[in-house]
């Protein structure tokens, strides 16, 4: 194994491990008071408000902060990242998401090429298939528009592009857009999915997207040939060019599969899963629902973040802080989750998506040359919109444990709402709990103001808030397209931030491949219990009483069956 300087051997990670009981001293109460640290805590850029003002941070800290990013190199890993060196080591990777947004005039070299004019010609055919597909001049089998997509992926190839999908459906721009085209997704390989996702489509209406990077990932590929069945059983087998595109990077094996290659949108190997979403992987489901031009709004904005963060010092980066702030919550104050709560239900699937994109990047046990951690990375990441998440699970938040939370949220509505006589609009009335939740969390209630407030005795314990409890606030202008790809591109370059402070690498996956080999064997286990009666044999006795007992029900594999109330 390699041996490296870990970046906890420094003195810049020695001195804020030190400064910790300082700030075990302080409280946000106090903290909050002073209006010159809590204005040094303010930073905007392109509309994009950060407050961290309620971070268990003093300017010293921030301070610690910069000297161990630059310890970390953290400038010069950025660079490497933006000029194509293959900083993914373990699979001998470029790192390349922001050639995917790149302006089709900037250069971004990947092995001695320009990427930028390859994303550009993929960009432009997916402009070109989805108005084709919108206006009725591509049609499907029996002559008649296609109307309905159902994108089927899983992972990276699903989460990025259900968020921003959930995002633009009700922002009115991009509703217009949509009006009577739906856009669905298929990720589970548990058939109930496959149900839920053709539920009331018409084969003859529906083109079907088969989004896999590697176009080997078992789930998709089950899902993509029994979405294939359901086409050409109803269609005839020829219908299947019609009706079925892919987007991989690996395109022997889309057309393997059936597919022509001149319908396959291509990606490249710098582009990692969960960093995908601004590739064909994203782009071409959400252009055919929404047109292209929706679609190159979120890729302005997510290129206008890219920007900010490969210029801005780090001092009035958001990217940066905000990955800094998640650095020192989970190593230093030892906080091991985050909550992601945006107050905009738009935003609901956002959390799931942040939840692979920081959990498979930053889960890692050893740093980037193989040395185990003598620290903790990585954080849990959970979360769901305010105010839903005020009913739910904010009870812990506020008395149970310490969870630093991300509150989000936008001062325009995408659907304004008033009613006459009500004190204040929908969105007012949902922005107060935005306003509201950050100071609980960090003023709390204390005892004394609780006996003022003629509490009895015995319930003093039980509502006493301790309070101190971390948050930062990111306030956007709206919820359009161009906001979504900023949001969705600080998050990509924050968990970045944490990774290259850490040492890891936050480009492999390694963790998600043993329970894929287990599956094989049991799979090929079913298979042969199933159709040659084969008892269960190479199991432990745990795993083979399971696997015994499910195959007590007996399942036929002479014909073919597809789920009932769909056909
Ligand atoms: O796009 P593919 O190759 O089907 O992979 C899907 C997902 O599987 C993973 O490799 C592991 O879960 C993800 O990183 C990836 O996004």
């Amino acid at each position: 194994m390699a041996s490296s300087a870990l970046i906890s051997e420094t003195e810049q990670w020695k001195n804020l491990k030190q400064h910790v009981s300082e700030i075990q001293k302080t409280h946000l109460r106090d903290l909050m008071n002073d209006v010159d640290r809590c204005k040094s805590m303010m930073v905007e850029y392109d509309g994009i408000f950060l407050d961290y003002s309620r971070q268990r941070v003093t300017q010293d800290t921030m301070g610690k902060l910069f000297k161990l990013a630059e310890a970390a190199h953290l400038k010069d890993k950025i660079e490497k990242m933006y000029s194509g060196q293959k900083i993914n080591s373990t699979e001998n990777r470029s790192v390349l998401h922001v050639a995917l947004r790149a302006a089709r005039e900037k250069e971004i070299y990947c092995d001695g090429k320009n990427a930028v004019p390859e994303v550009w010609e993929v960009l432009d055919k997916i402009k070109d298939f989805s108005e084709k597909v919108r206006s009725g001049a591509w049609i499907g089998a029996t002559g008649k528009a296609l109307k309905d997509v159902v994108s089927v992926g899983i992972g990276g190839s699903f989460l990025g592009p259900l968020f921003v999908h959930t995002a633009l459906q009700t922002d009115l721009e991009a509703a217009e857009y949509a009006k009577g085209r739906q856009l669905r997704f298929l990720a589970n390989v548990d058939p109930v999915d496959v149900a839920r996702s053709i539920k009331d489509l018409d084969p003859e209406t529906t083109l079907v997207v088969v989004v896999s990077k590697t176009f080997t990932t078992a789930e998709t590929m089950l899902n993509a040939r029994t979405l294939r069945e359901w086409i050409s059983s109803s269609l005839g087998a020829e219908a299947v060019a019609k009706h079925m595109v892919a987007v991989s990077t690996n395109l022997p094996l889309v057309k393997d599969f059936g597919i022509d290659p001149a319908n396959a949108f291509a990606f490249w190997d710098w582009v990692g899963g969960r960093y995908s979403v601004c590739s064909a992987v994203g782009v071409l489901p959400l252009s055919l629902q929404y047109g292209f031009s929706v679609v190159e709004k979120f890729l302005e904005g997510a290129r206008s973040i890219d920007n900010h963060f490969f210029l801005a010092p780090f001092e009035s980066n958001i990217p940066v802080l905000v990955g800094l702030l998640s650095v020192w919550n989970v190593t230093f104050l030892g906080y091991p989750a985050r909550a992601i709560l945006p107050y905009a239900q738009a935003l609901e699937k956002f959390a799931p998506h942040i939840q692979q994109l920081s959990m498979e990047s930053n889960g890692k046990g050893v740093s980037i040359d193989g040395t185990p951690l003598p620290f903790e990375a990585g954080e849990i990441d959970f979360g769901e919109p305010g105010t839903n998440g005020q009913h739910s699970f904010y009870q812990l938040i506020h008395q149970g444990r310490v969870i630093p939370c991300d509150f989000i949220g936008s001062i325009r509505s995408q659907q304004p709402t008033y009613l006459k006589g009500e004190v204040v609009s929908n969105h007012d009335e949902l922005m107060s709990n935005f306003f509201a939740q950050p100071d609980a969390l960090a003023y709390g209630k204390t005892p004394a103001e609780l006996l003022q407030d003629k509490v009895p005795d015995h319930l003093v314990p039980h509502k006493t808030f301790t309070g101190n409890r971390p948050s930062l606030s990111i306030l956007l202008p709206s919820l359009s397209a161009y906001n979504i790809g900023q949001l969705l591109a600080i998050y990509e370059h924050r968990i970045a931030v944490q990774g290259f402070v850490w040492g890891i690498n936050s480009f492999d996956q390694w963790g998600v491949e043993l329970g894929k080999s287990l599956a094989t064997q049991v799979r090929k286990q079913l298979h042969a219990s199933r159709v040659d009666k084969k008892p269960v044999q190479g199991f432990n006795f745990s795993t083979a009483t399971l696997m015994s007992r499910f195959l007590e029900v007996n399942t036929s594999y002479d014909e073919t069956v597809l789920p009932k109330n769909v056909i």
